[in-house]
Formats: structure tokens, C-alpha cells, sequence
């Protein structure tokens, strides 16, 4: 393993990150399968983004909105972040922090695309739930814009046996089969190779027969859920997902993407943040 990590360990749950974008790897309840999913096959590599955990994604998603943007999601993921430490919580659990700025990037391809001074501080607190929070904080002369998002991927027992509550009636594209919106009509139940952009910020709930689980996704800041799964065709062409990987994984992204790029004035700081939870089904 090229990288580096902390550990945040809580009485009710522990969570590995790794430095390299400030990268939540694995985050598990206390007696619980894994709730933050990682491949087997991820690479741990400099400048390679972990197949897995919580990629921060920043300044740009997938090959921004003029596209043709490298490195795909933005520089932050794959640069390493300057980890300040952790602390207790006074109400319990752990919390770790993470700063990252123009001279953390200094080296990273893309870096030149987005020429403007900014301040990242990121947040990881872990107790019965998982809460990850992002400042973006303007400290230019001038508005920039950006996306930005966390690319969460959760563990499930069978993606087949999953489904999405609290989408019903959220404005929606499957943006790499039609540019057409629509509204999302109950919940989302065929999850295998979806790739859909909803437009609104997370805040629902992943039924999950197989583990007989409930994961609660709550979000702030994102006016984006963007929910991916490769399915058996995607995961054939990638070298760092095993082939039947797609079966046991979902990605519940949450974000301001696309059309729905954020504004930030100078002297202004945009919170992002993102909470997990469990209960039994
Ligand atoms: O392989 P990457 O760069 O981590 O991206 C994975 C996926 O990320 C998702 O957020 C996108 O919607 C997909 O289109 C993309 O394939």
C-alpha cells in the first residue's frame, strides 16, 4: 500500500481515511457488516483514487460541465490532504479534520483549470452514525463556480433485493442515455447499472433485504443525489472492480453538479455535508 491512514475508532463505530483525499475508506457500526463499501481489487496508489469509501469529489464531476475535464471528478480525490488531527467529541465519539488549498495542489493535473485561491476543511466524526462535512471557503477576489460532491459508496447484500425510498416525485435524467428530465415515480427499485442524477440533495433511506438493513442517508448542501451502479457490464471494464463486485455495492452521491454548480463569493464559505445511519429492517 503506497498511501497512508487514520484510524477514527468510536465506542459505537470505527472508520479508516486515508490522506490521499482525505479518502473515507471503510466506515462500520460496532457488530455490523460494513456499511461504506470498498473493492477488493481498489488500488492504494498515488494519484489513484481508492474503488471505494467516500471520494471527494471537487471542482468539478465527471468531466465537468464543459466536459473533456481531466482528471475525471476533479483533482481534490486523488491529492494529498494535510490531516490537523483528532479529538474526542464532547457528546461522544471521535472526530478527525482535513485541510486542503491551492498548495496541496500545486503538483496535481488539473490544478491550472481552476485558478483560484479557496480553503477546503473537512470534518469526519464517527459515533452510532458517520457525519462528513466539507467547507469550501472563497478566499479569491472574485465569484468562482464549482461542483463538487461525496461519491459514497454503501455496502448492500444484493443490489437486486435493494431499493431507494424517498426519491417519489423528484425531478430526474439518466443523463448518459437521454437529456430528458422526468419525475421519479415511487421508489427507485431496478438499481442494477443505473447511472441517474436527481435533483435534489439526499435525504432518504436504502432498504436493503439481503442484510435486513436500513441505511438512513441525510444530507445538507447538495441539491444533487446522484445514484450510480455499474452493474455486470461496467464492472467487466474495470481493472479495479472485481467482476460481481457491482452486485454488493450502490452509490448514493450527494452533491451540487452539472446545472446546479454552486456560486461562491469571496470572503463566502458552502457546507456540504452527509450522515449515515442504520437501523434493522
Ligand atoms: O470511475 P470513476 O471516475 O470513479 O467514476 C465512476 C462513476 O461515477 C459516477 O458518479 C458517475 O455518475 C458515473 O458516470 C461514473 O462512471
Amino acid at each position: 500500500m503506497d498511501i497512508d491512514s487514520v484510524v477514527i475508532a468510536s465506542p459505537s463505530s470505527n472508520a479508516r481515511v486515508f490522506h490521499q483525499g482525505a479518502h473515507v475508506e471503510q466506515w462500520t457500526p460496532q457488530g455490523q457488516e460494513p456499511v461504506v463499501w470498498v473493492s477488493q481489487a481498489s488500488a492504494y496508489q498515488v494519484g489513484k483514487s481508492i474503488r471505494g469509501g467516500i471520494p471527494i469529489i471537487f471542482p468539478w464531476f465527471n468531466q465537468g460541465r464543459t466536459l473533456g475535464l481531466r482528471p475525471r471528478h476533479g483533482f481534490a480525490r486523488t491529492t494529498k490532504w494535510e490531516y490537523l488531527g483528532s479529538r474526542p467529541l464532547p457528546e461522544g465519539g471521535m472526530q478527525a479534520t482535513w485541510f486542503f488549498d491551492p498548495t496541496s495542489a500545486q503538483e496535481a493535473e488539473g490544478a491550472d483549470l481552476f485558478p483560484y485561491d479557496y480553503a477546503l476543511h473537512y470534518r469526519v466524526s464517527c459515533d452510532e452514525a458517520l457525519t462528513v462535512e466539507l467547507e469550501i471557503t472563497n478566499l479569491s477576489d472574485e465569484d468562482f463556480e464549482c461542483e463538487l460532491a461525496f461519491h459514497t459508496y454503501l455496502q448492500v447484500g444484493d443490489i437486486e433485493r435493494t431499493t431507494l425510498e424517498g426519491l417519489d416525485g423528484v425531478e430526474a435524467v439518466n443523463p448518459f442515455i437521454s437529456p430528458e428530465h422526468f419525475t421519479q415515480e415511487g421508489n427507485v427499485e431496478s438499481l442494477t447499472g443505473i447511472d441517474r442524477v436527481f435533483f435534489s440533495g439526499p435525504n432518504l433511506t436504502v432498504r436493503d433485504e439481503a442484510l435486513s438493513r436500513n441505511i438512513q442517508v441525510e444530507s445538507e448542501g447538495a441539491t444533487n443525489t446522484i445514484v450510480w451502479n455499474p452493474g455486470p457490464e461496467g464492472a467487466a471494464g474495470m481493472s479495479d472492480m472485481g467482476d460481481d463486485e457491482w452486485r454488493q455495492m450502490l452509490c448514493v452521491e450527494a452533491g451540487c453538479i452539472y446545472d446546479n454548480a454552486i456560486v461562491v463569493e469571496p470572503g463566502r464559505t458552502h457546507t456540504l455535508s452527509y450522515r449515515l445511519s442504520t437501523t434493522s429492517l
